[in-house]
């Protein structure tokens, strides 16, 4: 059916700039979306948001147009536990992309055995109030005992403030662990501060956690310029993953965030994202963990 998008709904940006940044060989987009199209692939009734349409065959020409190889496509909030719009991303993607999907207490082994078979390597744990209702740990325990088997991870999304809380639920995870976008810091706290500390001490005390050094669009509270007019600088929110990059280098991940779910207040032009990623990595080597070495490690440990 057709579904009303969210009122003010952003779409993705359309008609990107080629990023001045050159990706190394064989870079990884991990951390974009699929929405329907919803006339295919409804959305689910339980959602919080109502998106565009963005579609495998859009993903894959930014994918090109930007200079990726490879994608990891995370199921949206919208699509529920439904990951019928992922799984047909990665059937399209001709090996190109494997998925992080969302499942239920009462998945069936062989639904698990078909997302696997599709690409998915992960499921997403998320905790973000405005986008889904609480999930009861216990439910997420036992999904961890059924993808564990499966040598899949577990995606994190929580805010900086419920870090505290989920601290130890999380440090119990026996797989890998991914957060999503440093678990949203607080930007305008200091960097070297206590909140932000919490977050490196977890990465520190917890080898199998890696993160997404993703979105500063969602975390910036200066905005896009820079004081000197440039765009897509999002100058606050650098210094706080720069330090994840140095002081993590092999477990930090990148992705555009494509098509950009309930930003508020502008939509990247995701050429001037790319080309952001030498502000946060600032050596060709780092660049290379970030954006190749890392996520194949993860996604495609079988090797190219
Ligand atoms: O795309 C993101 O990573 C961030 C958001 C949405 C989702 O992840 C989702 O709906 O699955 C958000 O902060 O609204």
């Amino acid at each position: 059916g057709d579904f009303e998008k969210t009122p003010g709904w952003l779409d993705w940006y359309d008609g990107p700039t080629t990023p001045t940044f050159q990706l190394p060989a064989g870079a990884v987009d991990a951390h974009c979306h699929v929405f329907g199209p919803g006339g295919q692939f409804p959305f689910a009734p339980e959602r919080k948001y109502t998106p565009c349409d963005a579609s495998a065959a859009q993903l894959f020409a930014l994918r090109d147009h930007l200079g990726f190889a490879r994608n990891v496509i995370v199921q949206a909030t919208c699509h529920g536990a439904d990951n019928r719009a992922l799984v047909d991303a990665l059937n399209r993607s001709e090996g190109r992309a494997r998925g992080v999907a969302t499942v239920r207490r009462d998945v069936t082994d062989a639904q698990l055995a078909e997302l696997d078979a599709a690409g998915v390597r992960g499921v997403r744990f998320n905790f973000v109030k405005r986008l889904v209702d609480r999930v009861p740990t216990d439910s997420l325990e036992e999904i961890v005992e059924r993808i564990t088997p499966l040598g899949w991870h577990v995606v994190i999304y929580f805010e900086a403030e419920d870090l505290p809380d989920l601290y130890d639920f999380f440090s119990a995870i026996p797989t890998d662990v991914v957060v999503d976008h440093m678990g949203r810091p607080d930007v305008t706290k200091d960097p070297d501060g206590p909140e932000f500390d919490l977050f490196l001490r977890f990465m520190r005390e917890n080898p199998n956690v890696w993160t997404k050094v993703s979105c500063p669009e969602r975390l910036s509270v200066t905005g896009p310029r820079a004081l000197d007019g440039e765009q897509h600088a999002y100058t606050d929110v650098v210094p706080f993953a720069r330090r994840v990059v140095e002081q993590f280098p092999d477990r930090v991940l990148w992705g555009t965030d494509w098509p950009h779910p309930n930003l508020k207040d502008h939509m990247p032009d995701d050429g001037l994202l790319v080309d952001y990623i030498p502000q946060i990595a600032t050596t060709p080597e780092l660049q290379r963990k970030l954006l190749v070495d890392n996520p194949q490690r993860l996604y495609w440990p079988e090797g190219a």
